[in-house]
């Protein structure tokens, strides 16, 4: 079974085109100002609604980090996507929290350098849908995510978990079946290994990429 795809930072409805016609399973938006894919949360909602009068059965999913409750009760009220994605410090506990205030299933994503980092995995498993491990970016990094960073992926070889996860940070076209095949991944997620320049996505690339991962 080839790997499922997460199309991550979109921001245009010419990107959202390539990834829905090659097949993505999941497309991502990010709300955090620092990031170049970051889109208001009106934008987001516009381009929701426009993708779901063409499409139902893709997940669209928000991406966003450290959230308040102001930030959970708009995304739950105004936007409305079919799953968060929690990109920053949140503990197991605000995730629960997150889960009670939303509704709205939930991807909590981790940092991962070294082995250690998997242990505390664990305690968010019953509050989410998904995980997702990704590279922890360095210290003076403005973001947490997005980086096109990779960690050593025959870390999660032997990880058991208890939720689906996706392998995330620094996939491109040309290693993600290495990426596959060390970390035994069957959900990847991309967002700079499909773009020209950081926040421009490349309609090339991400079919190149999903073509490469449904190849598998
Ligand atoms: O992409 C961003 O700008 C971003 C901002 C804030 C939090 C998370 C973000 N991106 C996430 O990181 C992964 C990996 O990115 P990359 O493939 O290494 O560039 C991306 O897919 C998003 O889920």
């Amino acid at each position: 079974m080839p790997p499922k795809v997460k199309i991550c930072g979109i921001s245009t409805l010419e990107s959202t085109k390539t990834a829905l016609n090659d097949s993505a399973d999941f497309l991502g938006f990010v709300h955090f100002a620092k990031s170049p894919r970051h889109l208001p949360l009106e934008a987001m909602s516009g381009l929701m609604q426009v993708i779901r009068r063409v499409n139902v059965s893709t997940p669209l999913v928000s991406v966003v980090v450290n959230p308040d409750d102001d930030l959970l009760a708009a995304l739950k009220n105004d936007v409305r996507p079919d799953l968060i994605q929690l990109h920053g410090k949140e503990s197991p506990e605000r995730v629960a929290e997150i889960q009670r205030l939303t509704g709205i299933p939930l991807i909590k994503a981790i940092s991962v350098s070294e082995k250690a980092d998997l242990a505390g995995a664990h305690a968010y498993e019953p509050h989410v849908d998904y995980m997702m491990f990704d590279a922890k970016a360095p210290k003076d990094a403005a973001l947490p995510g997005g980086l096109g960073l990779s960690f050593d992926w025959s870390l999660m070889r032997h990880h058991v978990a208890a939720k689906p996860w996706f392998l995330a940070g620094g996939l491109s076209s040309a290693n993600l079946s290495a990426a596959v095949q060390e970390s035994g991944a069957s959900m990847l997620d991309v967002s700079s290994g499909v773009e020209s320049a950081p926040g421009i996505k490349d309609a090339g690339l991400i079919s190149d990429f999903l073509k490469a991962a449904k190849s598998l």
